[in-house]
C-alpha cells in the first residue's frame, strides 16, 4: 500500500513557469505568483514556506483547479491540471479554507454527512476519526471542540477518500502549541504511511521539524528548494564565536584575513571564515590563545528571513503592466 501511493516515480506535484496576476479594485495589477517552478517529491512532508502575501494560497488554489493560471503548467502525479483534473482529484485531499461543518452536529455526524456526499462507507468515518485521535470525542458537538480538534476533524474529512496527496494551507494558523504539535504529529504519521503532505506556512518553526523537504517562496517566486539542511547551507558558512583576553589585537588579526568581526558580550563573533580551526590557528600564530571557540550553527529562521527578504520592512507587492487574468 505504501509503495502503491508513490508508484510510477512521478513527483506528487510538478509546477513549471506558473504565473498568476490579480486586478485590485483600483485596477492595479498584482503579481501573486511569478514564473514559479516547484517540485514536490512523492512521499514525505514538503513545507511550502513564505511570508504573508508571497503567493502560497494562490499557488495551492491553482494546484486544485480553483484558480486559473495566466501561464505555466501543473501536473499532479504526472497528470496535467486542470485539463485532466477529474482523473487525479480522487488521489488528492485538501484544506484550503476553513471547512464548513455543522456546529450543532457531532464530529462523527459531520463526517458521516461528508462520507455520504463523496460515496464512502460509514466504516471509513471510524477509521479516519481514529487516525486523527478523535474517536473518543467523535460524539461531541463540533462547536465544543478546541481549535486543534476542529483542525484535526478537517484533516479527518480530507482522509475519507484515502488520498495519496494531502494539501494543507496554513493548518496550524491560530492553534496553541499543543494543537500545533498534534497537527504536526498527524502530518508526520500520514507521510509515514507513504502519503505526500504539502503544507504551507509563513512560520518556519511550525513546520521545520516535520518537513523532509522545503520550498521557499518570496513575492511569488521560488527562492530556495531542498532539504532543511540545504536551506541552512544556502546562507553560507557558519559564524565562529571566540573568547580571547585581548579583543583589540584579535580583531586586527582576524580582520586582516578579510573576515568580519563583531563584539558580542565578552566574546567576538567572526563571520566569513572557513571554520573554527582556521580562526583558532590565526589567533595562535599571533600569540593569542582562545579560551573558547564555538561554531555557531546557522539559525534556520535567519536563513529563512534572509532568503525571503522578510527581515526587511515589507514592500508593496510586485505590480505589472501586463494584462491580468483577474480573480475567478
Ligand atoms: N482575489 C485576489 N484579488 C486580488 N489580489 C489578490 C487576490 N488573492 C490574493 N491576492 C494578492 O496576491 C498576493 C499573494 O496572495 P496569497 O494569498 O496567494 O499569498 P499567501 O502567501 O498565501 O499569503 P498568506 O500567508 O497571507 O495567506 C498578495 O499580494 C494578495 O494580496
Amino acid at each position: 500500500m505504501t509503495a502503491e501511493r508513490t508508484a510510477g516515480g512521478e513527483p506528487a506535484v510538478s509546477v513549471l513557469g506558473l504565473r498568476k496576476t490579480y486586478r485590485t479594485f483600483t485596477l492595479r495589477q498584482v503579481v501573486a505568483v511569478d514564473h514559479l517552478d516547484l517540485t514536490v517529491p512523492a512521499g514525505g512532508v514538503h513545507a511550502f514556506l513564505g511570508p504573508n502575501g508571497s503567493g502560497k494560497t494562490t499557488t495551492i488554489r491553482m494546484l486544485l483547479g480553483l484558480v486559473r493560471p495566466d501561464a505555466g503548467t501543473v501536473h499532479l502525479f504526472g497528470t496535467p491540471v486542470p485539463s485532466r483534473l477529474p482523473e487525479v482529484i480522487g488521489r488528492v485531499g485538501a484544506i484550503v479554507e476553513n471547512p464548513k461543518f455543522v456546529p450543532g452536529f457531532s464530529g462523527r455526524r459531520n463526517l458521516r454527512l461528508l462520507a455520504t456526499a463523496v460515496g464512502v462507507p460509514h466504516t471509513r468515518v471510524e477509521a479516519v476519526l481514529e487516525r486523527v485521535d478523535l474517536r473518543e470525542r467523535g460524539q461531541d458537538q463540533f462547536q465544543r471542540y478546541s481549535l486543534g480538534m476542529k483542525q484535526r476533524l478537517a484533516i479527518a474529512a480530507t482522509l475519507l477518500k484515502d488520498p495519496d496527496l494531502l494539501i494543507f494551507d496554513e493548518p496550524t494558523n491560530g492553534l496553541d502549541p499543543a494543537g500545533i504539535r498534534d497537527v504536526r504529529a498527524t502530518m508526520r504519521g500520514l507521510a509515514d504511511e507513504g502519503r505526500t503532505v504539502l503544507v504551507s506556512s509563513h512560520i518556519l518553526a511550525e513546520v521545520e521539524h516535520v518537513a523532509d523537504t522545503v520550498s521557499v517562496v518570496a513575492r511569488g517566486r521560488l527562492v530556495a528548494q531542498g532539504t532543511v539542511a540545504d536551506l541552512l547551507g544556502a546562507g553560507g558558512p557558519a559564524d565562529v564565536r571566540v573568547g580571547v583576553a585581548d579583543h583589540d589585537r584579535a580583531e586586527t588579526l582576524l580582520r586582516a584575513h578579510g573576515w568580519q568581526v563583531r563584539r558580542v558580550g565578552t566574546a567576538l563573533l567572526v563571520s566569513g571564515s572557513p571554520g573554527g580551526a582556521q580562526v583558532n590557528e590565526v589567533l595562535a600564530r599571533g600569540g593569542l590563545y582562545a579560551h573558547e571557540v564555538e561554531v555557531v550553527r546557522r539559525d534556520l529562521e535567519a536563513a529563512f528571513l534572509e532568503l525571503t527578504g522578510a527581515a526587511r520592512a515589507p514592500g508593496p507587492p510586485a505590480t505589472t503592466d501586463a494584462p491580468a487574468g483577474g480573480a475567478r
